[in-house]
């Protein structure tokens, strides 16, 4: 069951297209409502919502398709009972517009009609060629208070508009507004002209008209960029509070800083290290972009994902130079953002934590760029304890920073982190706690609100009542978050069948697919997007009017970034929460999954090791499938081990960037010796292969190791023959490279400590689903209990929930709700064990077996089919695996006795 979980939105690629139209000024006589005090929903809702209108927003721009990163999974493992401790013998048993303001977008927020309803299905699709990831963005609106256009023609330059940032003041202006006339609205101008001067026949006249344009573009886009300069240097001169704003609005178009804002960029421009919680949709970026446009040099930005790096990149105000650096790229695509970094043409640069640590990269920073500010994005998975902790996060320490990157000043930023989360990072990078700016955690826009439901088909029953009724069918644009991916199949069609217009979304769909549909929603072609998590990180639809969870969210962090999708123009949405008790129990089973015991720690440890002390310059690796078979770990679990092993209190191993280590090289035209005798490289791989039906294959790092050369030399050199046509190549066994820089003297102390670490991580994941899942039912609980209505009151519940949970200290006050004992459980274990002779189990994998949890030794394709799968889902994890160790003892015992 988790196989069809999607995990993360590390897949997610499509962004919101930006609109193509110059925004216009905000309505000033026309505020943004202000949050309704959560009454009854009736009220509320239809003050809210009801004036249908045209949608403003023009069609999404075809050259705005984001690449994605996506990989399809590797096909499941198959079992391999190999080395694990207890040996049972026998049988065997049978996956801007940050332009617009919120004002337009409140202006553009339609109601939703019934007609527009029955045109639901079909969505007509076109085909768009995919964007490589560094093509920085060819969509460049103007500034919303000028409408002139700054629009690039998508020649891959992006939204890079000749402001003089970097001292260079105005040089190469005319040959890029060449570009810049040539934007949609302009065109659409210049296009009825034509037709009708071609009429005329009069050729010369429209010649001096296009000109006469193209002036009229540059003087009203020379006259923009010089009051920007004049501001940023008004803010040079003195950061006050009316210069910024006087710049925010030249840029933005908006007339005054949200809450927390103007706090965040004083800081920064004064040099101190800043800790910023706003919550969702509070306009963080700005807290960076705006320093950026005043600091010298590069503001380089960490983000986990690639999707949420392009999003970024896209909604940068024109005048900021961005560009991505990210290990998904293609090497052209990098070369060419290293030569604008070089050049001086990138302001904001977006880089994964990966790519920022890459020696290469950090060299070239070391010798000639200048980095007054990292922002770490997303700053909550730097801490383990956070709901979306990332091992490449830990590489971002303060010290590394500084030293490595000559940084002056760290912002982090986030919009869910606990105290306790918030203390790790701030540790972690340095920040000052008098350095933290922190907003309440949720807006107050949304009216939220919990049922109790039954399975899965009752559930779509009571989504559709929920999607039938006052107010969600007056809602233009909905999310239904699930958990799983077959269900936002199973949902989309069950709502399209009933006229609404859905569709699913999760990291399993192609990436054109993903891309389509979310552009589609963005364009209000489609209404509902039922979709895993893998759906909206840094999607900013202002219209988002509900957010309905089908089933109960993993934590308290994950519920609020999902709801925080809803209402970001600032008026109310309504989030629904789905709850059922089946749900909840799976997902805490699934929260075990990751989990590891102190024996499989200790002989991953003994493998990452076993290179002789001699030999630590040597290139080790580990291929990531077989490695996880055979130590029954997953692939994410191994890399926080090995990050450990590289970042933790003692430095014993570098890690390198990962391959596909095994090479089959065939050679066509020299002969292997003749090539061998003029190239060590082939002399080596020679030496270090074998030969299969005419093919040699070997070992990449190996083959270094051997000649003491990088494994990318080694790729460098087959590539380079290849291009001769001197061979043709396969690489494949995806795998972590690193090299040992000290071998632990005790491996035992060490796979202890590294245990109970991964150990706490594991019930910390427990107790957030349990936080979450009490607050759910707590809300359910108080609806009946006082005058207020049952919206109010379940608002006002679970608001206060979030908010205790993230100010206090993370405690579940409400007892688990499996059981701690159960009569038949150790009966059934012997069973199980008697009819499962042939494998070895731990007590962990057969615990995971009666929660119905594969692993990667133990996959569910093979082991759903025994009748123990998810049997004890209701029985706490650890009870189970205490009487596995008892049965596992009593059988081992027993075996021998009969054996003697
Ligand atoms: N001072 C402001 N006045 C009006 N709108 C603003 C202001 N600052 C930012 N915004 C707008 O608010 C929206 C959300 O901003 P942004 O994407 O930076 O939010 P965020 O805090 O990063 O949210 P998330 O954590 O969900 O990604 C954007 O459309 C942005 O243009």
């Amino acid at each position: 069951m988790d196989s069809d979980s999607d995990s993360d939105g590390s897949h997610v690629s499509a962004t919101p297209p930006r609109d193509s139209f110059p925004p216009s000024p905000p309505p000033l006589l026309q505020p943004p409502p202000k949050y309704v005090p959560p009454v009854s929903r009736k009220i509320t809702s239809s003050s809210s919502r009801s004036k249908p209108k045209a949608p403003t927003q023009p069609p999404p721009n075809p050259s705005q398709e984001a690449p994605t990163s996506f990989s399809p999974p590797p096909p499941p493992p198959s079992p391999l009972f190999t080395d694990l401790p207890f040996r049972i013998c026998e049988s065997q048993p049978a996956r801007f517009s940050s332009s617009i303001s919120s004002f337009s977008r409140l202006r553009s927020r339609a109601s939703f009609t019934p007609n527009e309803k029955l045109k639901s299905d079909g969505v007509d699709f076109v085909p768009e060629p995919p964007q490589p990831p560094n093509l920085i963005t060819d969509t460049i609106t103007s500034p919303p208070v000028k409408p002139m256009v700054f629009r690039s023609s998508g020649n891959g330059e992006g939204n890079f508009v000749k402001l003089n940032l970097n001292g260079k003041r105005g040089k190469k202006f005319p040959s890029k507004y060449k570009g810049v006339s040539k934007s949609r609205s302009n065109y659409a101008f210049r296009g009825k002209r034509y037709k009708k001067k071609e009429a005329d026949g009069d050729g010369e006249s429209l010649l001096e008209e296009e000109s006469d344009l193209q002036k009229q573009v540059e003087e009203e886009a020379n006259g923009f960029i010089s009051s920007v300069e004049d501001a940023i240097l008004a803010v040079k001169t003195e950061a006050s509070d009316e210069n910024l704003t006087k710049l925010l609005n030249l840029v933005y178009g908006y007339d005054s800083f949200r809450d927390g804002q103007l706090e965040a960029i004083k800081m920064i421009l004064g040099g101190s290290s800043t800790m910023l919680v706003l919550p969702t949709g509070a306009g963080k970026s700005l807290c960076y972009q705006i320093p950026a446009m005043i600091l010298p040099g590069i503001t380089l930005v960490v983000s986990p994902l690639v999707s949420l790096m392009i999003d970024q990149l896209k909604h940068l105000p024109s005048i900021i130079k961005g560009g991505l650096l990210s290990s998904s790229q293609r090497p052209e695509e990098t070369t060419e953002t290293l030569r604008k970094l070089r050049e001086g043409i990138i302001k904001v640069l977006f880089v994964s934590p990966e790519r920022l640590l890459n020696v290469e990269f950090l060299s070239m920073f070391r010798m000639s760029l200048s980095v007054p500010l990292v922002v770490v994005d997303e700053a909550h998975c730097v801490s383990e304890w956070s709901h979306n902790f990332r091992p490449s996060y830990m590489r971002l320490k303060a010290s590394m920073l500084f030293s490595e990157l000559k940084a002056k000043c760290i912002l982090a930023m986030t919009a869910t982190a606990t105290t306790m989360t918030l203390q790790a990072v701030m540790s972690a990078l340095e920040i000052p706690s008098t350095n933290l700016i922190q907003k309440s955690q949720l807006r107050d826009n949304f009216e939220l609100s919990v049922s109790l439901s039954g399975a899965n088909r009752q559930l779509m029953k009571d989504l559709l009542i929920l999607m039938e009724s006052h107010p969600y069918k007056e809602i233009r644009s909905i999310i239904v978050y699930c958990k799983f991916q077959y269900e936002t199949d199973m949902i989309s069609k069950y709502l399209r069948d009933n006229n609404i217009n859905a569709k699913g979304y999760h990291s399993g769909l192609p990436a054109k697919d993903r891309v389509r549909i979310q552009e589609s929603f963005c364009s209000n072609k489609i209404r509902v997007v039922v979709a895993t998590v893998a759906f909206g990180m840094g999607l900013d639809k202002g219209d988002v009017g509900a957010v309905i969870h089908f089933s109960v969210p993993g934590s308290m962090e994950e519920y609020v970034q999902e709801i925080g999708r809803a209402g970001r123009d600032g008026r109310l949405s309504y989030c629904h929460l789905f709850y059922d008790n089946d749900t909840y129990l799976k997902l805490r089973s699934l929260a075990h999954s990751d989990g590891v015991d102190e024996y499989a720690v200790g002989k991953f440890l003994t493998h990452v090791f076993s290179t002789e002390t001699k030999q630590h310059e040597k290139i080790c690796s580990l291929v990531i499938e077989s490695a996880s078979q055979k130590f029954d770990m997953k692939e994410e679990v191994m890399q926080t081990i090995l990050t450990h092993l590289e970042l933790g209190e003692v430095q014993y191993l570098r890690m390198l960037p990962q391959l596909n280590i095994c090479c089959t090289l065939n050679f066509h035209k020299s002969s292997p010796n003749t090539l061998a005798a003029r190239n060590t490289i082939v002399a080596a791989i020679l030496k270090k292969s074998h030969v299969k039906q005419g093919l040699h294959v070997f070992d990449i790092t190996a083959v270094a190791s051997s000649i003491c050369v990088a494994t990318t030399d080694v790729l460098a050199e087959i590539q380079t023959l290849k291009m001769k046509g001197e061979v043709t190549y396969e690489l494949k066994d995806p795998a972590f490279c690193y090299t040992i820089l000290k071998s632990p003297r005790e491996i035992c102390s060490l796979s202890s400590h590294l245990t109970k670490w991964l150990t706490e991580i594991e019930s910390c994941k427990v107790r957030k689903l349990d936080i979450m899942s009490s607050a759910a039912v707590a809300a359910i609980s108080v609806s009946n209990t006082s005058e207020l209505s049952s919206g109010a009151k379940q608002t006002l519940s679970l608001q206060s929930r979030i908010f205790d949970y993230f100010n206090g200290d993370e405690k579940c006050d409400t007892p688990s709700k499996t059981t701690q004992n159960c009569a038949f459980l150790r009966a059934d274990i012997k069973v199980f064990l008697q009819s499962n002779r042939q494998a070895k189990f731990t007590p962990r994998a057969i615990a995971r077996i009666m929660h119905g949890v594969g692993s990667p030794a133990f996959p569910n394709s093979v082991w759903s089919k025994t009748h123990f799968w998810g049997r004890y889902m209701s029985v706490e994890f650890r009870v189970i695996m205490d009487a596995a160790q008892t049965e596992l003892f009593n059988f081992v015992d027993r075996n021998a006795a009969l054996a003697t």
